[in-house]
């Protein structure tokens, strides 16, 4: 186990305890189409707001994927806090992640011609599609779409495993694949697009409707836990979006689909797919039902040898499209450690220093929620614009918290690494690990503190880390953490507000 596993342990045995004293019970709603009291008593969204959608696609409200109840197992966890992070940044993403690496492509057949192109014209997109992409704002396409859009659209129809992180464009990619296989005089199901949960299924869906927006022909549907069909339909859409439990009862229990007819097979976020085992084999059982000929196309944004023992299974005869993560590194950052015996040490340490210098914005980490929680208490009480982003929070609620935070609302975001991973907030200029990141067993989480502090030096940017060692422990931990990146972290004397102010030069 790599990252804050520890941390996440710990928040989740405080989020156990926390709600003990306020169990319900409720029934578990059914991934499927059939009538379900527990989904009955919820309110129900209806998205039928633009052109492409239909009158049946009407969904419940969204379910939890905040992470940290206590009650799940394992793997459910992990599962959710991946899906819960992946949609936190589609929520707070603004626009495209840049990358200056290169890609890397792996074609199926090695002698044919390897075709990128560098703008949407070349492809020869239909008129109503190269609106849509215009209307999207974009202008060129990204890095991984200059590659795997000539791939998606050839014809014959390759297959294609791709992998870029999150942000690269790898949805719009495949959205402009879909809507240019299906034929819009054809009244059935063509393209069949699979996400990990429902909230990712929906923000995916958004991007079918906002690229379709000016082909109306085109109609899109969602298979997923509270679209209630009756039975004997025949869905009348080219493009269906769901979850794996209901796509596959919609092509194997009910029949609103027919399999044999689809063209296009995308399987999307495999990374987080994989963490549930029902998934897996649920997206397997759909894949076997698709004719030979069926173009197949997974994504994700990373790539472990379970990704890819799952992508090969769904994806026969792959062309394989991979861009490399842009490189975090120290070389622009200032490091520092202040030696205290205690949080409330920690915390006097932390207001000596924000009274010698002048911080525009700053992320804090703890260990626990409760620390957390506890600091953004008394850093409120000393006068700070704080923000706090806690694992009961919802996706929902998280992504507001850290939009205000961007837009300047606020001036330190206190935090738990759980809540943070993955989230880039440019801006930042110092980070304080309140608590130095360890993993389940103790040991230095080097991953994490380079993620954690890499933030603040990037794009030429020099940027501050402030370490706060409060044990014979933590020391330990702050040296290997030094020894492993061979930069030396200096001690800082945050009685000294002469020294303080030095580091801010
Ligand atoms: N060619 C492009 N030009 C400008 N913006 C783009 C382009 N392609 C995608 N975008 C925008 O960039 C953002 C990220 O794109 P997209 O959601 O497709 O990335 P992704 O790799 O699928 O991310 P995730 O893995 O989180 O789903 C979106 O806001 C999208 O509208």
């Amino acid at each position: 186990m790599s990252t804050d596993s520890w941390a996440q342990a710990v928040d989740e045995q405080e989020a156990a305890a926390e709600s003990i004293g306020s169990l319900q019970i409720k029934d578990k709603p059914e991934e499927n189409g059939t009538a379900n009291a527990a989904l009955a008593t919820t309110a129900t969204t209806t998205t039928t707001t633009t052109s492409t959608n239909t009158a049946a696609a009407s969904a419940t409200t969204p379910a939890k994927t905040g992470g940290g109840e206590g009650d799940k197992t394992g793997e459910e966890d992990d599962k959710d806090d991946k899906a819960a992070q992946s949609l936190l940044n589609k929520l707070i993403r603004s626009n495209l992640v840049n990358t200056t690496n290169q890609v890397e492509v792996l074609q199926r057949d090695p002698n044919s011609p390897l075709y990128s192109v560098k703008s949407f014209e070349e492809l020869r997109l239909k008129p109503q599609l190269l609106q849509g992409v215009y209307a999207m704002g974009f202008n060129r396409p990204s890095k991984i779409q200059e590659n795997a859009l000539p791939m998606m659209l050839a014809e014959p129809p390759q297959n294609l495993i791709a992998q870029s992180q999150s942000g690269t464009g790898k949805t719009a990619a495949f959205v402009l694949a879909m809507l240019s296989h299906v034929d819009p005089n054809n009244k059935f199901p063509q393209a069949l697009c699979v996400s990990p949960t429902y909230e990712l299924a929906l923000q995916t869906g958004k991007v079918i409707e906002q690229m379709g927006k000016h082909y109306s022909e085109v109609k899109l549907v969602y298979a997923i836990r509270g679209n209630k069909l009756q039975r004997g339909t025949q869905l009348q859409e080219q493009v269906v979006i769901g979850t794996p439990g209901t796509m596959l009862d919609w092509c194997l229990k009910f029949k609103f689909i027919d399999p044999k007819k689809i063209k296009v097979f995308v399987l999307d976020e495999a990374d987080v797919m994989i963490a549930t085992q029902g998934h897996q084999d649920q997206s397997i059982r759909i894949q076997r039902m698709l004719p030979k000929q069926c173009q197949m196309l997974l994504f994700s944004a990373t790539f472990e040898e379970t990704v890819w023992n799952f992508a090969q299974r769904i994806v026969p005869d792959p062309n394989i499209i991979k861009l490399k993560r842009e490189e975090e590194t120290l070389d622009t950052i200032k490091q520092y450690y202040v030696l205290c015996n205690s949080k409330e040490e920690k915390f006097m340490a932390l207001c000596n220093i924000y009274g010698a210098i002048t911080i525009a914005q700053a992320m804090i980490f703890c260990h626990t929620r409760k620390t957390a929680g506890w600091l953004a208490g008394e850093l409120s009480r000393e006068g700070h614009q704080v923000a706090l982003l806690s694992g009961e929070m919802q996706v929902e609620q998280r992504a507001a918290v850290i939009d205000r935070f961007r837009d300047g609302k606020e001036k330190v975001l206190v935090t738990t690494n759980v809540c943070a991973r993955g989230i880039d907030v440019e801006q930042v200029s110092v980070v304080i690990n309140f608590d130095l990141p360890v993993d389940r067993d103790g040991n230095p989480d080097n991953e994490t503190y380079l993620h954690r502090i890499g933030r603040t030096g990037r794009f030429g940017k020099r940027g501050l880390a402030i370490n706060m060692v409060d044990s014979r422990f933590s020391m330990n931990v702050l040296n290997k953490i030094q020894d492993h990146f061979n930069k030396k972290i200096e001690k800082l004397d945050t009685d000294d507000l002469d020294e303080i102010e030095k580091i801010a030069g």
